[in-house]
């Protein structure tokens, strides 16, 4: 019996209506001669939201349980599709217009080559340095008993040592590297080994992998591996397609200004090898190309990046183009207010201005009318530039400095202006060479890894705290008329420092500075600081990049085992940014409470004191700490399924292979469907749609529209007229074979017996990377890839509809490694 009940809400996504039935087509029947279906039919809600009637009385965990239970019962094949087209496919195709393929191709070939030059650069390297390069297996002698590694071929295992064994046959011992798995020992020669050994760290690591693989069943780890590699196409494809996608934008090149002469001779120092290679680039992209800029200028601390950036202001400006530089605290954006309008003194023509909360409604308003009106050439700012208010009269080029800084939602905004105007993005993150080079044709970088001359190495000192020690740092640091940061990780506690400071150097000046504090006071205790009227400055992280004071030339941090091993590097960058000798001051509290994890850290950053080693670190961070920064949360996941080392090495491989990862679609109209099949539509379910026509014409469309428009489609014809009836489904499922046929370069389907054959433009490779995806063993077992064809071998021959069902779902698990392939 159906249970009808009356709907309230009906933009609610509770369930409207509740049913007790068996299949839905006897449902609508049923309605049909019950109700007048076409007054309520808009009062449905699809199947996926119905609720059972006796549901209603179960009560508590067990109700909700059930439902769900029974809510996924009713999900039926083409709902799920379209829930995994919902959330893989909607940032990709909704931000992306075709590109025509001989365009692609070019595009293609031009990074391709990009990427070759450093791909070989890497193997240059190699050559002179055998542990450079982008080998990531690990020396077996290096390892330590107990150490996690992968073996690429069965997985987690744990090194036991390395020792001396008689092979059957022979007299002469060799050595053997024993690993110990879940189900037994392995025994490897040391050469073997070194071939396919890595080792297994991982990002943000603290709690080592419990689960060792199996050394009879290899089963998990493939799949792990699969996992991890399909994660790592993907993420090659994005950065592909993103790159393609910007290439397709135009602006006319900036003219090449002869005032830039002039410009650059005003810079007090002479640029270093790595400045002058990023002028250059920077004055490529502007001048040369047709296509804005995305450049990433990435260099240590204090070596120089400012410059880079003004330049490329220079050029804009010079070209009658506003430019905006965002930086990620108001103290930061003032220090570039203030270097931009020294630099720019020369030039009274340019206007300035910097737009901070500081300053009163008017003096606001006049900037942002100043801006509108195109008065101000330079507008400096944190992110409230990026808000609706203000509007430019003609932005040229934003400059970001520490993108990773800001929010999501503002990553989002500067991600949107990257596509109309030129954007250089300014980061003291350090990645490695290895990974910049292989990214080389992907991602726009100049890398600044020669620090200015006559800089000096910052002598770094860890030990325990002794108030002693801090009092003879600061003490010396004053009398060579210099200043002192004293970092303290909380604010708490920030006072009782100062008490002690003050105590100590009754005389001295003495700032605090943290973020909790009104920001006209920290705006000038950093003032102050900057001007030299501030001798020491107690303060939280809030100094940790950017800042640039010549004078200040030592640097106390205390409990430093708090802080990130990326974050001290950052802070103790702040100082020896001048020709000075520059000490920093790491105080930990006991060495007993600190944790093997921060040991190593330090240790690290200890061993790192070289100019320029901020790369080398970034190397071992990653290994240690944050991998996201530069892939995004998401993939510091990824990296899990199979550790950083191992990572690194697929990263590259499917780096140089991109080309390799590439699908043709077909016209929709040209993929034939050679199975018999023409469901009829029960007359209940005819009279029931007011128009069938229009909906079934409605339906092809949107099919040969795309995926995506195919998957709106049956969502809002089960949602105004619910569930269809089964000859329905397969009508649609039908276009949907035709469909995701057509995205995968398949132009003809045919049965043969108990042989499908899906005929096809994708190569082996292609289909090989995507069959090896596929979840489902059923479906891939029974595929094999024959001269254009892909081929399914049935165990039996199957009636039409059920073939076509086949068919859906074998299409579908092809469809999902999509993403994971460029199209064009
Ligand atoms: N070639 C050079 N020779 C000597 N000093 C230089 C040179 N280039 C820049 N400097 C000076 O070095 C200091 C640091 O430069 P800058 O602020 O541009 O560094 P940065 O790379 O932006 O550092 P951070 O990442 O800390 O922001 C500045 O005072 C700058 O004037």
């Amino acid at each position: 019996m159906a249970l009808l009940l009356p709907t309230a809400d009906v933009s609610s996504s509770r369930p409207l209506v509740a049913f007790r039935l068996g299949s839905f087509p006897k449902l609508w029947g049923l309605f049909n001669r019950n109700c007048n279906l076409r007054h309520c039919s808009k009062r449905f809600v699809s199947i996926t939201n119905v609720v059972y009637a006796e549901d209603v009385m179960v009560s508590g965990t067990a109700k909700s349980a059930r439902r769900r239970e029974q809510i996924e019962l009713e999900r039926d094949s083409i709902t799920v599709l379209n829930e995994r087209i919902r959330r893989f496919h909607v940032k990709r195709e909704s931000s992306k217009t075709a590109m025509d393929a001989v365009e692609a191709d070019r595009y293609i070939q031009m990074v391709k080559e990009q990427q070759q030059r450093g791909l070989q650069k890497l193997k240059g390297n190699r050559k002179k340095k055998e542990s450079d390069g982008y080998d990531y297996k690990v020396d077996p002698y290096t390892l330590r008993s107990g150490d996690y590694v992968v073996h690429k071929k069965v997985g987690i295992g744990r090194f036991v040592g390395i020792k001396f064994d008689v092979q059957k046959g022979s007299t002469e011992p060799t050595e053997y590297v024993f690993i110990e798995y879940a189900d037994g020992m392995a025994k490897l020669s040391v050469k073997q080994a070194s071939r396919m050994l890595y080792r297994y760290s991982l990002p943000n690591e603290n709690k080592r992998p419990r689960t060792l693989s199996k050394l009879n069943d290899t089963t998990t780890w493939e799949k792990r591996k699969t996992k991890g590699k399909i994660a790592i196409q993907k993420m090659v494809v994005d950065l592909m397609e993103l790159y393609l996608h910007r290439l397709k934008q135009r602006r006319p090149p900036y003219p090449k200004c002869s005032a830039m002469e002039e410009f650059a001779a005003q810079f007090s120092y002479t640029p270093t090898v790595d400045q002058k290679e990023a002028f250059r680039d920077v004055e490529k992209d502007l001048t040369e190309r047709e296509t804005p800029m995305d450049r990433l200028i990435c260099g240590d601390v204090g070596f120089g990046k400012t410059e880079v950036a003004l330049r490329a202001i220079f050029y804009v400006v010079s070209a009658g183009k506003q430019a905006m530089v965002l930086a990620p605290t108001i103290v930061l954006a003032k220090q570039h207010f203030e270097v931009i309008t020294q630099r720019f003194s020369s030039f009274p023509d340019v206007q300035i201005g910097l737009l901070s909360r500081f300053q009163t409604k008017s003096e606001k308003d006049k900037h942002l009318e100043m801006i509108k009106e195109g008065q101000l050439n330079i507008v400096v700012g944190t992110h409230s530039l990026l808000g609706d208010r203000v509007v430019y009269s003609n932005l040229g080029l934003l400059v970001v400095d520490e993108e990773q800084r800001f929010g999501v939602k503002q990553k989002e905004k500067i991600a949107s202006f990257k596509t109309s105007i030129d954007v250089l993005t300014l980061s003291a993150t350090p990645i490695p060479r290895t990974l910049y080079l292989a990214l080389t044709g992907f991602r726009d970088a100049s890398l600044i890894t020669t620090p200015p001359p006559e800089r000096v190495p910052i002598k770094t000192h860890l030990s325990a705290f002794s108030k002693e020690k801090v009092k003879s740092a600061i003490k010396y640091e004053l009398e060579r008329g210099g200043q002192v940061f004293y970092v303290f990780p909380r604010i708490k506690g920030l006072e009782e420092v100062k008490d002690f400071l003050e105590a100590s150097f009754p005389d001295i000046e003495i700032g605090l500075a943290h973020g909790k504090q009104y920001s006209k006071q920290l705006e000038e205790t950093m003032e102050n600081f900057s001007l030299g009227a501030i001798k020491i400055l107690i303060c939280t992280n809030i100094v940790e990049s950017g800042l640039d004071i010549q004078n200040a030339n030592t640097i106390i941090v205390q409990d430093v085992q708090q802080f990130g091993l990326a974050q001290l590097y950052q802070l103790r960058g702040r100082v020896g940014r001048a020709d000075k000798e520059a000490h920093a001051y790491l105080f930990y509290p006991d060495k007993a409470l600190l944790s093997d994890q921060a040991l190593e850290r330090l240790a690290a950053l200890e061993e790192c004191r070289e100019l320029g080693q901020g790369f080398q670190l970034a190397e071992r961070d990653m290994g240690i700490r944050g991998f996201g920064t530069i892939f995004g949360e998401q993939q510091s996941g990824d990296v899990g399924n199979v550790g950083i080392d191992l990572f690194f090495e697929m990263l590259f491989d499917s780096l140089s292979k991109v080309d390799e990862h590439r699908v043709v679609s077909v016209p929709y109209q040209s993929v034939k469907i050679d199975i018999d099949i023409n469901p009829h539509l029960p007359s209940e379910y005819i009279n029931y749609l007011e128009n069938p026509m229009k909906i079934i014409n409605g339906a092809e469309k949107a099919a040969e529209t795309d995926i995506w428009a195919l998957m709106q489609f049956t969502e809002n014809l089960r949602r105004h007229h619910g569930k269809e009836p089964y000859s329905m489904e397969i009508l649609l499922k039908k276009l949907y074979v035709r469909r995701m046929a057509a995205d995968l370069g398949i132009y003809r389907i045919y049965a043969s017996g108990k042989t499908v054959c899906m005929e096809t433009k994708m190569n082996k490779k292609v289909f090989k990377l995507i069959s090896e995806s596929m979840v489902s063993e059923v479906h891939r077992n029974c595929l094999t890839f024959e001269e254009h064809q892909i081929k399914a071998g049935l165990l039996l021959e199957l009636p039409r509809e059920q073939l076509l069902n086949w068919i859906f779902e074998c299409l579908v698990e092809l469809h999902a490694s999509l993403p994971a392939l460029i199209k064009y």
